[in-house]
């Protein structure tokens, strides 16, 4: 689908005027197209109909509630790792009964909060957490249904920051330590096993790692089978890729076709934890360009969006497309679009070919995952407003925040 088009030479968000939207709400601005959030989700779970399965879109991709409420309206899952994301699902009208709780650090008051609700699984990242939640689960008089994250030891091949699968990094069991730490949850008085967990990382564009994982996956399955430790489902996290520039990430029917023939005839519910996946290209960043600065060297573009709005050029030196919103037919000079944080690494696209004039607004594309749920008040700059399409209809999901705001929570000392 094509989600954001031209029509009368104006960038759309389907049948709403990009430009209508600052008109509206100011700049810079978030905005999503409802139809492509619903058709992502349903294409994703189209391919594992009549198949026992779970899709837990990952929270921390884009955790508006407007976004939350329409996939648990779509019937999803969540997967959270904190908490405040917890809450947020809660206050969406999200199941609790339908959430896995992943995270290398979880609190005791975090753990609590999850038994209280009555989450789906949690995903267990260490021997110690293990003894923690035993503790947690004993002294609540609860059963805390438990998955162990494994460390296949894939090379997810991704960027290094967001490979997650790999033995030497914070996340996970390693895949050698995994039987043995599920013998000691099977000792356990308020452990119980429901499932295995992983997840490699983000952003990956090829089946093969997924494939990869899934077979040590199940290779654990059947050595917990052989000591009497029956498994009740699969998770395999989440991160297929999306297409930035020129990727070819996995179709989603690929990919399930793929993950079902593995799992062959195992009476075994699979679990899905996609976050980029869902949201990444149902949304972009509306900036205003306020100004142009030639220089010797280069030409800046200067906008008012910044690295505390989309900290991924910043973070990864991650690419997204750059478009404007009323393409001008005239010359394109070549331009560095930055912000106004002070930082050199403060950049949002680097060499992009345009024709601009200052007062232009340009769309900043695929920035629907880890865009907003990034950002930061960094230069005590307010955050973005946020705003849902819905054919013709737009909706503010989120309002900008006053500068007020930023530090409302704050005192100065008496007498100082
Ligand atoms: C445990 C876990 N599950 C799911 C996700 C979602 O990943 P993605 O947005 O790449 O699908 C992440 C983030 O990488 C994660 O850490
Ligand atoms: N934040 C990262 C992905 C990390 C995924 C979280 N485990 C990104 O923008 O690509």
């Amino acid at each position: 689908m094509n989600t954001f088009t031209l029509k009368n030479n104006v960038l759309h968000a389907e049948n709403v005027a990009l430009t209508q939207i600052t008109e509206n709400f100011g700049s810079p601005c978030y905005v999503y197209s409802k139809a492509a959030l619903s058709q992502a989700f349903e294409r994703f779970s189209a391919g594992f109909k009549d198949a026992n399965h779970l899709v837990c879109f990952a929270v921390k991709s884009n955790p508006s509630l407007a976004i939350l409420n329409l996939f648990a309206k779509l019937g999803a899952g969540f997967d959270i790792v904190s908490g405040g994301e917890l809450a947020r699902v809660i206050a969406a009208g999200g199941d609790p009964k339908k959430v896995v709780f992943s995270g290398v650090g979880k609190t005791a008051e975090e753990m609590r909060a999850a038994l209280e609700a009555g989450i789906f699984c949690f995903n267990v990242e260490s021997a110690s957490e293990l003894i923690r939640l035993n503790d947690v689960a004993a002294y609540m008089g609860k059963i805390a249904p438990v998955s162990l994250r494994v460390n296949p030891n894939v090379d997810a091949k991704t960027h290094p920051y967001i490979s997650t699968g790999l033995k030497n990094n914070k996340f996970g069991v390693a895949y050698e330590d995994a039987l043995d730490i599920y013998l000691q949850a099977a000792e356990m008085s308020n452990i119980a096993i429901h499932g295995v967990d992983c997840h490699i990382g983000s952003q990956i564009t090829e089946l093969s790692p997924f494939l990869d994982a899934f077979d040590r996956v199940l290779a654990l399955v059947d050595a917990l089978a052989e000591n009497n430790i029956q498994i009740q489902h699969i998770d395999l996290g989440g991160g297929i890729g999306i297409c930035y520039s020129d990727e070819t990430p996995p179709e989603f029917t690929a990919y399930a076709k793929a993950m079902r023939e593995k799992l062959g005839n195992r009476d075994v519910k699979l679990v899905f934890e996609p976050g980029r996946a869902l949201v990444g290209n149902a949304g972009v960043l509306l900036t205003k360009v306020e100004y142009l600065k030639p220089t010797e060297s280069k030409n800046f573009a200067i906008v008012d969006a910044a690295m505390n709005d989309l900290m991924r050029p910043a973070l990864y030196d991650a690419y997204h497309d750059i478009q404007a919103v009323a393409p001008r037919n005239e010359a394109a000079v070549n331009y560095e679009i930055v912000g106004p944080v002070c930082e050199s690494g403060d950049f949002l696209g680097h060499d992009r070919n345009l024709a601009l004039q200052e007062g232009d607004l340009l769309a900043i594309m695929s920035a629907g995952a880890y865009g907003m749920s990034m950002s930061s008040n960094y230069n005590t700059r307010p955050r973005a407003a946020e705003v849902m399409v819905d054919g013709d209809q737009c909706h503010l999901i989120k309002k900008r925040e006053l500068i007020a705001d930023l530090f409302a929570n704050e005192s100065t000392v008496p007498n100082s």
